[in-house]
């Protein structure tokens, strides 16, 4: 942590109002000195820099020597982390996820008690509960009580303005947030965001009895909203809540990143994903990956307000084009794009509010309005390609849902469209992906011999799905290794499942020789019913040859 109760007293003249006052913002690494200081707080495993980006007119982060692909770069402990509001399950100061089912056996026992004055913060033991207090709680409770849905980069505003009141920030933080990238021209002259800033800065005004002036939250507002992480660990797609990092803030974008952050409890980890030359800058990208261009530059520039020109960017708005053969088609597709999210998110709530909306409930029926969609932009001797998004997404999310209406073998069809036509085959999205068909193919393998399915004479046999099922796994266990570490829970849950399903695996060992010459011929007799051409199966790394 980078603030702690020692320092205080040393704190509460940081910031004067002239901090706060629109001027040309010094970038962080234009002050080696403090640069330095920041990255002490981190463990890094290659030493760290920061200097001019190559990607922007700011900040970025280095690397000083070579990374291979799928390495720890450095963890660190951020300086704060606040959860949005509904993780029921998660403890608000450890971040323990009491119901993880992946690599959580120890954690089987555990639940969440929510704090009995605010009941939104939830901690999972007493000590979590007394750190939280002593550390920020004692001042958060009574927002919490009032605005119980606060968004979590505006508790976050709340906390360090507290915490700069009792002198529990340090010199070198104060001083670094005054460097941070914090877009206060576009949020200042955006009437929304200005009005949304202002509700904020007032909020915090009352909460510190008028003792702080307006300026200070209406800058580390923006601040905080520029430079927080996302809170999302392996297992989740999906963010919990927000972090803040002083060094991890200076890691630039790209849609093809070399890096990627999660974590594994309330500690932050950054992983390479491709290798990393010395001298290199380390990029991750802030949108989801798997995002369509023009969805990624929507939220770019949204959240960041910056137009994305990488190569990525390019090629995909290109290979749109062609395939479209008119510009002017472009809307139509992402207006299509935008009605494919909103027919999944209608599945979604139809599968968890049942009842509401059966025509959402019954999946033929939301299948065949996917297809009419698919076809909307196209001219009709062209199609909707399976690899682009967001149709692998949608194929995914079916699956899941015809599985949990007991129906695997759509649930299959989907599944392994959606997570084969795509082009990743690492990282942690291809993780994610591969473990939910392997839970399908696990439901599949254990379906009846007189079950309908296999009056289907291109059907995969129950053995050719067990085959596949073992392959998948071996391969995602590799991969979560690669993506998460060996040391994390996640991939070590992945590792724990393959063994044990291939202590219990009769015949050959998962990746022998032996074994590789029944999983090829079930893979492909399972693509071949699917519709997936062969080169887009998964390949075995550690296969024996
Ligand atoms: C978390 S900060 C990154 C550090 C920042 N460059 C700095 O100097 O403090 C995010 C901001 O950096 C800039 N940025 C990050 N990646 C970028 C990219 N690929 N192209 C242009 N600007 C980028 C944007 O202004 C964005 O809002």
């Amino acid at each position: 942590m980078a603030t702690t109760e020692n320092d205080a007293g040393n704190a509460a003249d940081h910031w004067t109002d002239d901090d706060f006052t629109p001027s040309p913002r010094v970038a962080l690494h234009e002050n080696q000195k403090l640069c330095k200081k920041n990255l002490e707080s981190v463990v890094w495993c290659v030493p760290l820099e920061i200097w001019q980006s190559n990607v922007c007119m700011g900040s970025g982060l280095f690397v000083g020597a070579e990374v291979p692909a799928g390495r720890e770069i450095y963890h660190v402990n951020p300086t704060m982390h606040v959860l949005d509001a509904g993780n029921a399950s998660i403890c608000s100061h450890c971040l323990t996820d009491t119901q993880e089912v992946m690599g959580g056996a120890s954690k089987a026992n555990l639940e969440t008690k929510a704090c009995a004055s605010c009941r939104v913060a939830r901690f999972c033991s007493k000590k979590c509960q007394k750190t939280a207090w002593h550390r920020y709680h004692k001042d958060e409770c009574k927002i919490l009580q009032r605005a119980p849905g606060m968004m979590a980069q505006n508790l976050m505003t709340h906390r360090l303005i507290f915490w700069q009141q009792r002198g529990f920030i340090e010199t070198s933080l104060a001083e670094s947030l005054m460097c941070l990238e914090d877009h206060f021209d576009e949020y200042s002259k955006d009437p929304d965001r200005a009005t949304e800033l202002m509700d904020m800065a007032m909020a915090v005004r009352e909460a510190t009895g008028s003792r702080v002036s307006l300026k200070v939250p209406w800058r580390l507002g923006p601040a905080l909203r520029t430079n927080c992480v996302p809170l999302r660990s392996p297992s989740k797609r999906d963010p919990v809540g927000y972090a803040f990092d002083v060094v991890t803030a200076m890691i630039n974008h790209s849609c093809d990143p070399n890096a990627h952050v999660f974590f594994e409890g309330d500690q932050l980890r950054v992983r390479s994903l491709k290798k990393i030359a010395a001298g290199e800058e380390i990029t991750v990208s802030y949108t989801p990956p798997m995002l369509n261009v023009a969805s990624r530059k929507v939220l770019l520039d949204h959240q960041y307000f910056f137009d994305c020109y990488c190569n990525r960017c390019r090629t995909e708005l290109k290979e749109q084009c062609d395939l479209l053969g008119d510009t002017k088609q472009l809307r139509a597709l992402q207006q299509a794009r935008g009605e494919i999210l909103a027919l999944m998110n209608s599945a979604v709530r139809a599968s968890k509010y049942r009842g509401v909306n059966p025509d959402y409930e019954n999946l033929a029926n939301v299948e065949t309005k996917l297809r009419t969609i698919l076809a909307g932009p196209f001219s009709p001797n062209k199609s909707w390609p399976e690899s682009m998004e967001p149709l692998p997404c949608a194929r995914l999310s079916l699956g899941m849902l015809y599985l949990a209406q007991g129906l695997p073998v759509p649930a299959l069809r989907n599944v392994l469209k959606g997570a084969l036509f795509n082009s990743r085959k690492d990282g942690p999205e291809f993780v994610n992906e591969m473990m939910d068909v392997v839970t399908v193919l696990m439901v599949a393998g254990s379906l009846p011999p007189e079950a309908p399915a296999f009056e289907d004479k291109s059907f995969p046999s129950v053995e050719d799905i067990r085959t596949v099922t073992y392959g998948y796994l071996l391969e995602t266990a590799h991969k979560a290794a690669a993506a998460f570490g060996y040391d994390a829970e996640y991939a070590k849950g992945v590792i724990d499942m393959m063994s044990v399903m291939a202590a219990k695996k009769p015949g050959p060992e998962p990746g022998s020789k032996e074994f590789m010459g029944e999983y090829g011929p079930a893979q492909r007799k399972m693509l071949a019913w699917v519709g997936v051409p062969e080169e887009n199966g998964i390949v075995i790394t550690n296969a024996q040859k």
